[in-house]
């Protein structure tokens, strides 16, 4: 079954009936839905919670916020409660979980709680990002992911997920459903807008002349320094380019593989985009550890393939 085009539906689509057309599990299903859940109880923590320091710090050194900590604890008991997930590992997690034990039918989640959560003092947008796999394995390429999604806490909660049928846009309407908003988003080959992340002084010269290179085809600046709306945005645009490149003492840029990459670079190739960290598609990084980051250049192909041109991939 197809749905028509956004603002245009004669009836609401919801979010589960339109995972039951995908042709995937029950258990995937019910999966996306609990994370669709999740995103609720971490909405309001964003929209009336503490916007102080948790006192602890991640992983990546990183302080933690009350918020961040609060977010991650949000999805992680859905995801333990659902019964469906065996692994689970998150931005704000040292180590895996382990759910359950049994890999059958089971899946695994990787996800972000609440990425770019120094913003919501400065009241900009924020997200939660989530990768999913089948079975317990939670250090395999990108590529093998069988959904992925990100939920978007902007001036609307906008949910987009893809099981590999095209990337699909859902809407929080007035009694907290998320209802289809747009079908099949689809990008452009070439763009006009790009979201350069991390200091500019610190680019190394090839990023720099890329860089030059946009700004010489006229593209415009678009960073909110939210990976979430940044790339919704090019997204939904249908055109541009995102990059938090290599930058001088950190090669392998900011961003995490596992938990913010994978997902992102799995959407935008479904929607006939491309992501790259300037010589291997993003998705075909075979991470070697959790806390993996790499550059990432990723948006419409044919920047994307100029910006592997310049990188020398
Ligand atoms: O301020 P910078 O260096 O441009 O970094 C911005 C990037 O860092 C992030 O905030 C990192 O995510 P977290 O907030 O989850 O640590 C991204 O949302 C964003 O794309
Ligand atoms: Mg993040
Ligand atoms: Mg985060």
């Amino acid at each position: 079954m197809s749905f028509s085009e956004p603002g245009k539906t004669k009836f609401q689509v919801d979010l589960r009936r339109h995972l039951r057309n995908q042709d995937i599990s029950d258990n995937l299903v019910h999966l996306i839905c609990e994370i669709a859940e999740a995103s609720k109880y971490v909405i309001n923590a964003v929209r009336t919670g503490d916007l102080g320091v948790a006192g602890t710090s991640n992983l990546y050194g990183e302080e933690q916020l009350a918020l961040d900590v609060l977010s991650d604890r949000i999805i992680r008991k859905r995801l333990i409660h659902s019964g469906v997930v065996c692994n689970i590992a998150s931005e704000e997690m040292d180590e895996i979980f382990q759910a359950q034990a049994d890999a059958d039918g089971l899946y695994s989640v990787a996800y972000d709680p609440l990425d770019g959560s120094s913003l919501v003092d400065v009241n900009l947008a924020v997200g939660t990002i989530v990768s999913i796999y089948e079975g317990c394995n939670l250090l395999q390429k990108g590529r093998n992911q069988v959904a992925a999604m990100y939920i978007l806490y902007g001036p609307r909660v906008s949910l987009v997920y893809s099981v590999g049928k095209g990337v699909h846009e859902f809407t929080m309407n007035h009694l907290m459903e998320y209802t289809l908003s747009r079908e099949n988003v689809t990008m452009k080959p070439d763009g006009d807008i790009y979201s350069p992340g991390g200091l500019r002084k610190k680019y190394l010269p090839e990023t720099e002349k890329f860089v030059q290179h946009l700004e010489g085809k006229g593209s415009k600046l678009r960073y909110s320094g939210g990976f979430v709306p940044d790339i919704n945005q090019v997204l939904m645009k249908g055109k541009g380019i995102f990059m938090y490149p290599a930058l001088n003492g950190s090669p392998n840029g900011k961003l995490r593989v596992l938990f913010e990459l994978n997902p992102m670079a799995y959407l935008i190739e479904n929607a006939g985009g491309a992501a790259t960290d300037g010589r291997t598609p993003i998705l075909d990084i075979e991470p070697q550890s959790l806390d993996q980051r790499a550059p990432i250049f990723i948006g419409c192909s044919n920047d994307v393939a100029t910006a592997m041109e310049f990188m020398g991939g």
